[in-house]
């Protein structure tokens, strides 16, 4: 005689249905449901939990700094290999035109150099890559690394005690500001502070020699340009962030003892140039055969630039950095007054932008096919023109390339880098 229980739920399923049955079946289906429901939610838990880690794993595996042999390198990268006078230099922006030429400049007569580059891509990183090696070659090490990293600087000082800054990092370019204004908060305001705090708390502090620009003269019209010209008209937030960077370093110097020295560049070029700029731009332009966008004032008055060859350039950031003085603070507090300067680092010839091309048309044998078209109110300035004599007064600057002789060693340089048919690819 079958139990109850057997009589209630039969082997056999589906044979027969009843009210209690139901319930039971309906129990527990419910109840495997709700237990692939917790499985589903636990699996998807421990998935983002996975992955979390995995991606804060991989932030710390990609981490570009720090270790036993990082630090290595950049102690033996700063260390002074001269007996009298030497420096240890940190170039932020090192992978940079200026910051490249600067570097192996100090390194050839024997300072320690340390660099830094986030190697971002507001132009090709490849050419940032290219000057890296360079530099590496010659014993250099470069950080990779921003500067609005306070630790990583903090971890830089204390390691290396760097007497000297060289900062050269920064968000370049008049007309970009325009596309992405961010960029120049954050590397010429927000950049620049973070390297100042940090310079003003390490001990013993660093003498800081800085990039500003020529275009903080802005709407000026008294020419040729000195330091003393009204500097509070700026026609673009790219000269406005230079200027605000001179008063920014004066304040640190100011409160703090910082050795601070701003160096205006005017429209700096050369081998191993920034290839956003106009001279760069064109002669890639003209070697592919496509046409040049030249821009003129009101009037048809051609613009004109005070270009000045990045050597003279080299000569300029050095002979600042020799002269510098000492700052005075320690840990964060002022001891006395130090140097605040500023030069102007300009040619004091300029020329117009269509002289600039025939000179490039003569040195690549190839005619520019040319448009002229008014220059749009983008924040240019119709020219530049520095007065050098603090520069020249203070440690004996004195540009000696012309544009012609300047622009030939460039084209030298293109050539052998991309080769004459890489513009035609
Ligand atoms: O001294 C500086 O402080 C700045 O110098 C440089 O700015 P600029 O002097 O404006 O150089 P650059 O762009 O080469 O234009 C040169 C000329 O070509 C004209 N120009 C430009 C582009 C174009 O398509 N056509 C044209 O006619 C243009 O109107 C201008 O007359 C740096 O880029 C900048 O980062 C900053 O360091």
């Amino acid at each position: 005689m079958p139990s109850l229980e057997e009589e209630l739920f039969p082997s056999t399923p589906g044979k027969f249905k009843d009210r209690n049955r139901h319930f039971h079946r309906c129990f527990a289906s419910t109840s495997t449901m709700f237990l692939w429901a917790l499985f589903l939610i636990a699996l998807t838990a421990s998935y983002i939990c996975f992955q979390s880690f995995m991606d804060s794993g991989n932030r710390y595996f990609t981490a570009t700094w720090g270790g036993h042999h990082w630090e290595k390198n950049v102690i033996n990268s700063a260390q002074i290999r001269r007996s009298h006078g030497g420096m240890s230099v940190l170039v932020t922006g090192a992978a940079g035109f200026v910051g490249s030429h600067v570097s192996l400049a100090l390194k050839k007569r024997g300072d320690g150099v340390v660099g830094i580059d986030n190697f971002n891509n507001y132009y090709d990183p490849s050419l940032k890559k290219a000057r890296k090696n360079l530099l590496n070659q010659n014993s250099i090490f470069i950080v990779d690394g921003d500067i609005n990293d306070s630790k990583l600087l903090v971890k830089l000082f204390d390691i290396a005690r760097f007497t000297h800054v060289m900062h050269l990092a920064a968000q370049a370019g008049v007309r970009y500001a325009m596309e992405n204004p961010g960029s120049y908060i954050h590397s010429n305001i927000a950049g620049l502070v973070t390297l100042l705090e940090v310079c003003k708390n390490s001990n013993p502090q660093p003498a800081i020699v800085w990039a500003s620009s020529s275009s903080v003269y802005g709407l000026n019209e008294k020419v040729p340009f000195s330091e003393s010209d009204r500097t509070d008209q700026p026609a673009s937030l790219y000269a406005a962030t230079k200027k605000a960077g001179e008063e920014i370093t004066h304040t640190y110097n100011h409160i703090y003892g910082l050795s601070i020295t701003g160096l205006r560049f005017f429209t700096v070029y050369g081998p191993w140039g920034r290839p956003d700029m106009a001279y760069f731009s064109f002669t890639r332009n003209i070697l592919q055969g496509k046409p040049i966008t030249v821009y003129r004032g009101k009037n048809r008055v051609d613009l004109a630039r005070d270009f000045t060859y990045i050597d003279d350039v080299v000569k300029g950031c050095i002979g600042s950095l020799d002269t510098s003085g000492k700052s005075t603070g320690s840990g964060g507090k002022k001891r006395g007054p130090a140097p605040y300067r500023i030069f102007n680092l300009g040619n004091t010839s300029p020329v117009t932008v269509p002289m600039m091309v025939a000179m490039l048309e003569k040195h690549l044998k190839v005619k520019a096919k040319k448009n002229f078209v008014v220059m749009p109110g983008n924040g240019d300035v119709p020219f530049t023109h520095a007065n050098i004599s603090s520069a020249r007064k203070e440690f004996g600057y004195k540009p000696t390339t012309d544009l012609q002789t300047g622009l030939k060693k460039f084209v030298k340089w293109y050539l052998s880098y991309y080769g004459y048919d890489q513009g035609k690819l």
